[in-house]
Order: C-alpha cells, then structure tokens, then sequence
C-alpha cells in the first residue's frame, strides 16, 4: 500500500508546489495522476520515492516511511522518471545488469528476466549496444525494463508513454495489467487523459499543487468525459 499524508513541499520556502496532499493507494491499483504542467506532480512521485524531500507530512511504502525507513521502502518500489537518462556509456544489458545487481537478484532469475522483456519490448537485438546510441523511445523501455526486473509493489512513473510507439504502449499498458493481477500498485502521471480513463482504476486531478477531485475514475468522469472534467477544474477558482 501506499499512503499520502498531509505532505507538502517548497522550493523557494514561499510558494508550496504540492500543498497538504493525502492520498492511499491499494495493492493491485491502476492509479492516473493527471494535473497542469506545473501542477505539482513530478515534485510529488519525486517524494514518493524518496529522491526529494518534504517538509511536512509523511509517506509510507507498505508501512515504511519513506523519510525514516529509506531503504526497506525502496527495496518495493521502482520509479521511472520523465526523461529516461540513463548511463550512457553502459550497453542496456550492463544498465539492466547493475539495477539487478543492486537489488540482488540471483543470475538465473535476472536472465530470464532480462530476456523476457527484452522480447517483449523488441529491444532483444539491442541489449549489448550502447544507451547513447538509443532513440527515446528505446531509453524508455531500457528504463521500464531496468524498473520491472526486481518485481517491484509499487511502481511510479512519470508521463511513462510519451516517446513510447503505439505498439510499445500497448504493451505497457499489458504489463501494467500483469502487475496488478499480482498485487502490484501502479501509480503514474500522465496528460494523455484517454489512457487514464481506459486504463486507471482510479485518478487523482492535482491543481496547483493541491489535490481537487480523486477517487474512481468511473465516478470522477460520471457522464462527462475526463477531459471535459479536467477542463473544468482548471477553470474553477
Ligand atoms: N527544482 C525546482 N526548483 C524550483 N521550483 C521548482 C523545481 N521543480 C519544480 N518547481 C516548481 O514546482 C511546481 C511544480 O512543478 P512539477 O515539476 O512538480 O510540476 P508537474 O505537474 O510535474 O509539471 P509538468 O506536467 O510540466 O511536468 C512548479 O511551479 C515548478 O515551477
């Protein structure tokens, strides 16, 4: 599980870029985080997986508090950033290689692992070829595949399907699927408001840093569709 509390964040200790943010989240949940560029979401799944800090509230990976727990919490989740900058020096099977090695992953396990992916995402013939030399769309699926190989319990990305070819987010959307049918929790940013609505089992709109409507996406989008939604939550004071 994953639990928001009261969690807010400055920059410049004047303006809050995320304010107040409570949000719990179920093994096995498709979650869309869906706000305004500047909204606040990357400062929040920053936080969530403990690359920034907060300074108030507190957030707990399956019970460990991400400030006081660092490690065990860590040890469940993956998050993938917006932009796939990964070693560019190492080839995809080296990158892939050294998360696992971080994770202590038995070499069996991680080969299978690597190799099913990899076919997956058609990166196959790629694996011993440099990061540098991949488009990003390759970057990103290396970045996925590099999130997915400790069988995290709670994954976070942000905008994870921008850059990504129909076929490639059709997969992902797959393996999103796979991962909550083991429990997995799934919680990502996204502006492509038709993927949240198919997809998510549940979103959250941020507004300005601060959370204005969440829950079912069925219930937040009743009769109206998610965009016309959104628009008008952008438009309320
Ligand atoms: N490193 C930083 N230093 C100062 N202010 C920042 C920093 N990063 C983000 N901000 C500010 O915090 C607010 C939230 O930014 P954030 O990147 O979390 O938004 P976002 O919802 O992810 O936006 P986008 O959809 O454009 O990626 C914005 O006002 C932004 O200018």
């Amino acid at each position: 599980m994953l639990k928001i509390e009261n969690v807010s964040k400055s920059y410049d200790g004047k303006r809050k870029a995320i304010n107040n943010i409570n949000l719990t989240i179920q093994p096995g949940e498709i979650y869309g985080f869906i706000g305004h560029n500047g909204a606040g979401k990357t400062t929040l799944l920053k936080s969530i997986a403990g690359i920034l800090s907060f300074d108030e509230g507190e957030i707990y990976i399956h019970n460990y508090s991400i400030k006081k727990q660092a490690l065990e919490a860590k040890k469940l989740m993956a998050y993938i950033p917006d932009n796939p900058d990964i070693y560019e020096s190492l080839t995809a099977r080296q990158y892939l290689d050294f998360i696992a090695d971080v994770f202590n992953i038995e070499l069996d396990l991680r080969n299978q692992k690597i190799q099913e992916y990899a076919n997956m995402f058609e990166m196959a013939e790629k694996l011993n070829d440099p990061i540098s030399s991949f488009s990003h769309g390759m970057k990103q699926k290396t970045a996925i595949m590099g999130a997915l190989i400790h069988d995290p319990k709670v994954l976070l990305l942000d905008e994870p399907f921008v850059g990504l070819d129909p076929k490639a987010a059709f997969l992902l959307k797959e393996v999103f699927h796979k991962l909550c049918e083991k429990g997995t929790l799934i919680f990502f940013s996204t502006h492509v408001l038709e993927v949240a609505e198919k997809l998510c089992h549940k979103v959250a709109i941020i507004k300005n840093g601060e959370i204005v409507t969440n829950g079912e996406t069925k219930t937040v989008i009743e009769d109206n569709s998610l965009e016309n939604i959104f628009m008008e939550l952008l438009k309320e004071s």
